[in-house]
């Protein structure tokens, strides 16, 4: 497994950025963090008053703080956080190291329900102190089965401004690798349950022109199971329309329009300098000059995309005001009917500063000279001018004080201790843009605003006892996944082409399914119609998904290829051969097992107790004469197969579980295991009984060998997207190391391997 890359930009045409020592903070001295034309710059565009100025550079030369959050659909949220307020903060207080008291973590003021916290010791505390390596281990469990998002606080505010609801049509344009993703999916799961998922009427299509970013971000997403969720690689300023089924007895397919827009657009992500330190040595203006134009063309698309109430929040990690109140600018001089949202009263704790309505651009990589309007930068250089791509755009336009550009939101690192931000929350002005975008929404069909597509019928599930896929009707221009900036264009093979499998829906008669459903207990309600597999046969061979209706429509409605649809729905089951004692049967997987869990004949779900539950956790494949005796028969009574085991709240030994817990088991001749993946396991213990699952004989093998870590030990499967063949993303994987960033992303160990 290869080591992560780190980037200074964010996805903004650095490409790979050197894997040297220039970008660890603990080797780099506060004296070199420094860059003149960065001084240069951001004087001339008075980016804070003069006497803040050393404050923002202190700030910016110091190291960014840690900071998490609490899944917050997940009912487990709440007590999640009071076990990190309750056990974790009085067992991290009045911690020394080295002579000196360590700050414990503080929960971010501004964050709704303290869901939000930020700590701030070095790294080899973390390795070190045995209270906050502890803490550590804890949130990397928790980080694994995603009931913790490591995530950079100005990185939580767009999905927050969002303002995101389940019946949401949604889309996040540049996506990867998914911080924002998963807050967004997070908010469309509101109604979800202690154990259970609900499956939203709307819908989240996550995109990014990085084909193998989109599989960084699915397997994010994974933490999160969503049958509403979807992921496609396309360039977001050209992003080709969605089409839907008719409806009302009219004859064209409609377009798919989105309630919300996320525009985390690709940026020179100057603002997370703290962390990104080789930005001080390679900053210059013309990484925002250049990206200006495809940021631009990203919130144009969006615009155009937007049902006529709905939202769209812009962000940058960068504080250029070219990448930022420039952008927003021109998108409102050539879209009139947008206007900014004044949002100053929410998230009143939160410290900001407005945005900017003047600003000094410059062609100079030096920063000898800025220019006040794009007539002066012509007339002090006629001919550099010319050759730069610099454009009238990248000025205050003329009526820039009828913007009410102020409404925008800029964070600055020393105001709470953060990476530098940017955010504008965008909608149709409330009077005659709403109703004239009302009357061309009602006018809007499939075929007078998108890309032209072959017309395939398609015979409605229901009624037919075949699977039924869409043939791919042509192949997909080169020119729909090319993009300025790094990520920009790339996909699996690097030319174009789409090797995705494609998205077969079964009959609800498939007999496959139905030995599935039978032999799983599920009742009349489960979605039969909406189950899918990845192969153009609609055979069953190795797992199937589900996704709801909407996602359903769109699939029958669109060329998946033209979508380059990379992920849709959330797997559910998956096929586990029995060995020589059983035939092979399909199980629920431990990510699906929220979404399956309403439709699970309740007498079915076996009962067990914390003595139980404890032999599983800390044993691997516990033979079944070693559980305690009074459960024995229960266990011998079990079918071979997957089952469903629920512990409710109980005590142990001073270990305690505070909620029903619900988990998949698969009964084998003679043993039992829990089927969670190592990591999920691992939390599970950690959180119930204070400890880490003992090695087993395997993992002590591979450690004495040296072998490498095989992360995923139990009979499950990796969660790279839902590729029917998962060898297909080998040798794409990649390992990142626990700090590892992109952007004002933390990626915490993501690992992403083929099994
Ligand atoms: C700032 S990052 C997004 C971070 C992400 N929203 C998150 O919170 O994790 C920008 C992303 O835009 C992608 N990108 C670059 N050019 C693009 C384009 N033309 N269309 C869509 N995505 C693009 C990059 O691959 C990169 O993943």
């Amino acid at each position: 497994m290869g080591r992560g890359r780190k980037r200074g930009g964010r996805g903004g045409g650095r490409g790979k950025q050197p894997k040297s020592d220039e970008y660890r903070t603990d080797l780099i001295e506060k004296a070199d963090m420094k860059n003149e034309r960065f001084f240069a710059y951001y004087k001339a565009q008075k980016i804070v008053p003069d006497d803040e100025w050393m404050d923002f550079l202190e700030a910016l030369r110091s190291p960014l703080p840690t900071t998490f959050r609490v899944a917050g659909s997940r009912q487990i949220a709440k007590s999640l956080n009071e076990t990190i307020k309750d056990v974790h903060v009085p067992s991290l207080s009045n911690v020394t190291f080295e002579d000196q008291t360590l700050p414990p973590p503080v929960q971010l003021p501004w964050y709704p329900d303290g869901l939000a916290w930020q700590f701030n010791v070095p790294k080899k505390v973390l390795r070190k102190s045995p209270e906050f390596k502890k803490f550590h281990s804890f949130l990397v469990f928790e980080t694994e089965v995603g009931n913790i998002s490591r995530q950079e606080a100005v990185s939580m505010l767009p999905p927050l401004f969002l303002d995101v609801e389940p019946h949401h049509i949604v889309m996040d344009m540049c996506a990867a690798p998914g911080s924002k993703t998963a807050q967004l999916l997070e908010a469309l799961h509101a109604q979800d349950t202690l154990t259970s998922s609900s499956i939203p009427s709307g819908l989240l299509v996550a995109n990014d022109s990085d084909y193998k970013r989109t599989h960084l971000l699915i397997h994010q997403s994974a933490r999160l199971p969503s049958p509403a969720f979807m992921v496609t690689n396309l360039d977001a300023s050209n992003y080709p329309s969605i089409r839907l089924p008719a409806s009302n007895g009219a004859s064209k397919k409609e377009q798919l329009l989105f309630d919300r827009i996320l525009c985390d657009v690709p940026c020179s992500g100057d603002g997370t300098l703290r962390k990104n330190i080789g930005i001080w040595k390679h900053w210059s203006p013309n990484d925002g000059n250049g990206l200006h134009g495809l940021q631009l063309r990203i919130l144009q698309r969006a615009m155009k995309m937007l049902k006529a109430d709905g939202r769209i929040v812009y962000s940058t990690c960068s504080i250029n005001p070219v990448e930022n109140e420039a952008v927003i600018a021109a998108a409102l001089q050539s879209n009139p009917e947008f206007c900014l949202v004044d949002v100053s009263s929410n998230l009143p704790e939160l410290q900001r500063r407005p945005g900017m309505s003047s600003w000094r651009p410059t062609a100079d990589k030096s920063v000898s000279s800025t220019y006040e309007t794009y007539e002066a930068f012509l007339a002090a250089d006629p001919q550099g001018a010319a050759s730069t791509k610099l454009t009238p755009g990248h000025w205050p336009p003329s009526n820039v004080d009828e913007l009410n550009l102020e409404r925008c939101m800029r964070i600055y690192p020393h105001l709470q201790d953060s990476g530098g931000f940017f955010v504008g929350v965008l909608e149709r002005k409330p009077s005659v843009g709403k109703a004239s975008a009302q009357v061309r929404e009602k006018k809007r069909t499939a075929d007078n605003e998108a890309p032209s597509e072959t017309e395939t019928k398609k015979p409605r599930l229901e009624d037919s006892s075949t699977p039924v896929h869409v043939e791919p009707t042509s192949g997909v221009k080169e020119s729909s996944v090319s993009g300025e900036g790094g990520g920009g264009g790339t996909t699996g093979t690097g030319n174009g082409s789409f090797k995705e499998m494609p998205y077969t829906f079964l009959s609800p008669r498939d007999p496959t399914l139905l030995s599935c459903i039978s032999r799983l207990r599920l009742t009349d309600e489960f979605p039969s119609t909406n189950v899918l597999v990845r192969n153009p046969e609609g055979d069953v061979v190795r797992s199937m998904y589900l996704t709801n209706d909407l996602i359903k429509d769109i699939i029958l409605a669109n060329d998946f290829t033209k979508i380059r649809l990379t992920a849709a729905g959330t797997k559910v089951f998956t096929k586990q051969e029995g060995g020589k004692a059983i035939e092979a049967q399909y199980r629920i997987l431990g990510e699906g097992l929220p979404v399956v869990l309403p439709y699970l004949d309740p007498s079915s779900i076996v009962t067990g107790n914390m003595s139980v539950l404890k032999h599983l956790v800390m044993s691997h494949y516990p033979l079944c004469t070693s559980f305690e005796e009074s459960f024995q028969p229960l266990l011998d009574s079990l079918e071979l197969g997957c089952h469903v085991f629920r512990f409710p709240p109980g005590e142990l030994d001073g270990a305690s579980l505070t909620h029903d817990l619900l988990v998949p088991i698969w009964k084998s001749g003679v043993s039992v295991a829990l089927m969670v993946d190592k990591k999920a396991k691992n939390a599970l213990s950690l959180r119930v009984f204070g400890k880490e699952v003992p090695p087993s004989v395997r993992d002590k093998k591979a450690e004495q060998d040296g072998s490498e870590v095989v992360i995923v030990e139990e009979p499950t499967e990796s969660v790279i997207g839902n590729a029917e063949t998962e060898a297909e993303v080998e040798g794409e994987g990649e390992e990142m190391a626990l700090d590892e960033t992109i952007g004002d992303t933390e990626i915490e160990r993501v690992v992403v391997q083929a099994l």
